[in-house]
């Protein structure tokens, strides 16, 4: 007898042996084996690390399905043409000699560009080592491996209580809900961590000064080029206390139609340090399109976000973008996010002004109302400094 299970985290083929045993052509017992499918089943299993995205919100895609609305109407499948980012190389910010002084001028122009046209970009050569790169998904992977109740209920080392977020607790419909979980970590300094917690914790800090690094040469090499003198300014206001790691894992999606990974948003930020997995499904608007990043290993993602796009006037952009979800494959990506202190005042570098002065504080609680509200961030739109009627 051959079964075959429908659900695709169980692709498991069922081939059963029996032995029956007649007597007066009376089946009086029935043995089996399935030894070698018992263990297929171990690996293909969800597993209890999973949180229970499909119990949780099948009840929305059921709604979605009786009311026979098309699912690429909310764009959940639909088709998307591939992109290959700006690629800059940063090494040539450290040529030496006259030579070097064009080479870093070029470099420098093409951020600007790339910030300005795309609000999107990828760097090669970043300082930040591929051995690192692969302890941080180590560490990850097994930080998302515990079992999903130590998750929710366990903080883990001494990250904020709720650092460990999953699905959208907000959504009412498909297109609001996020089919990942996610450990969202202040970058506060570490509160001396056990001795069996120190790995990670050392991981967690080794990665973020590395991206730190990173984001506040690409800041000022930014702010330059508004020809804006101060380049102190960010690098005062973004300190190793105020920028926040993200981990993110995007477990596979059962649902036929498909699902978000991470619904499309702009970051809150002012910049954006990202690497993703081999797997892909990050996508970015450009125009009216939705384009998919294609995957670089060795290459990280930058992408300006709402605070350099307001205190740029406009001149760089923050680019919608989501994940899409993969029916077979678990994905995963860590994000870098260069924030400021909340009393942080950011208003235009340049008149006429295209959005009014707001705090930091003020645009996050805007976007935590939005969210409460209308189930979405609003953005920037709201701090518009003429607003359109
Ligand atoms: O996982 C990704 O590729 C994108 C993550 C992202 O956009 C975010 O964490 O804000
Ligand atoms: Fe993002």
């Amino acid at each position: 007898m051959l079964y075959v299970s429908n659900e695709p985290r169980l692709q498991l083929c069922f081939v059963f042996t029996y032995q029956l045993v007649y007597i007066d052509n009376v089946v009086i017992s029935i043995s089996s084996s399935c030894s070698r499918l018992l263990e297929i089943k171990t690996q293909l299993q969800p597993m209890d690390s999973d949180p229970p995205l499909l119990s949780t919100y099948r009840a929305l895609f059921d709604a979605r399905d009786r009311e026979r609305i098309d699912p690429d109407a909310i764009a959940l499948t639909a088709a998307s043409d591939e992109c290959e980012l700006p690629l800059i190389d940063l090494d040539r910010l450290n040529v030496a000699g006259h030579d070097g002084r064009d080479a870093t001028e070029k470099c420098k122009r093409e951020i600007v560009e790339a910030a300005s046209q795309w609000g999107f970009f990828q760097v090669v050569n970043h300082g930040v080592s591929n051995e690192l790169i692969a302890r941080v998904r180590e560490e990850q992977v097994s930080v998302f491996r515990r079992p999903f109740a130590k998750k929710a209920t366990e903080q883990l080392l001494d990250f904020a209580p709720d650092s460990y977020r999953w699905g959208t607790p907000t959504a009412s419909s498909p297109d609001q809900l996020s089919w990942s979980e996610a450990y969202h970590i202040p970058l506060t300094p570490s509160a001396a961590p056990g001795p069996t917690e120190g790995a990670t914790r050392h991981i967690v800090e080794e990665f973020s000064t590395a991206m730190s690094r990173l984001a506040h040469k690409l800041a000022g090499i930014l702010a330059e080029g508004l020809g804006e003198g101060d380049q102190g300014y960010i690098k005062e206001k973004c300190t190793c206390n105020t920028c926040y790691l993200r981990l993110n894992r995007y477990p596979p999606c059962p649902i036929r139609c498909g699902a978000f990974g991470l619904t499309p948003h702009t970051d809150s930020d002012f910049l954006t340090i990202l690497h993703q997995d081999h797997v892909g499904g990050l996508q970015l608007m450009q125009g009216k399109r939705w384009l998919t990043v294609k995957p670089n290993p060795h290459a990280l993602i930058i992408n300006i976000g709402d605070l350099f796009q307001a205190w740029s006037n406009n001149m760089y952009k923050s680019v919608e973008h989501r994940v899409m979800s993969n029916a077979k494959l678990e994905r995963f990506s860590v994000a870098y996010f260069l924030c400021p202190s909340y009393d942080t005042v950011i208003q235009s570098y340049a008149e006429p002004a295209i959005y009014r002065k707001f705090s930091f504080g003020e645009y996050r609680e805007q976007i935590k109302e939005d969210v409460r509200l209308m189930g979405r961030k609003i953005g920037l739109t709201r701090f518009l400094a003429v607003q359109s009627l």
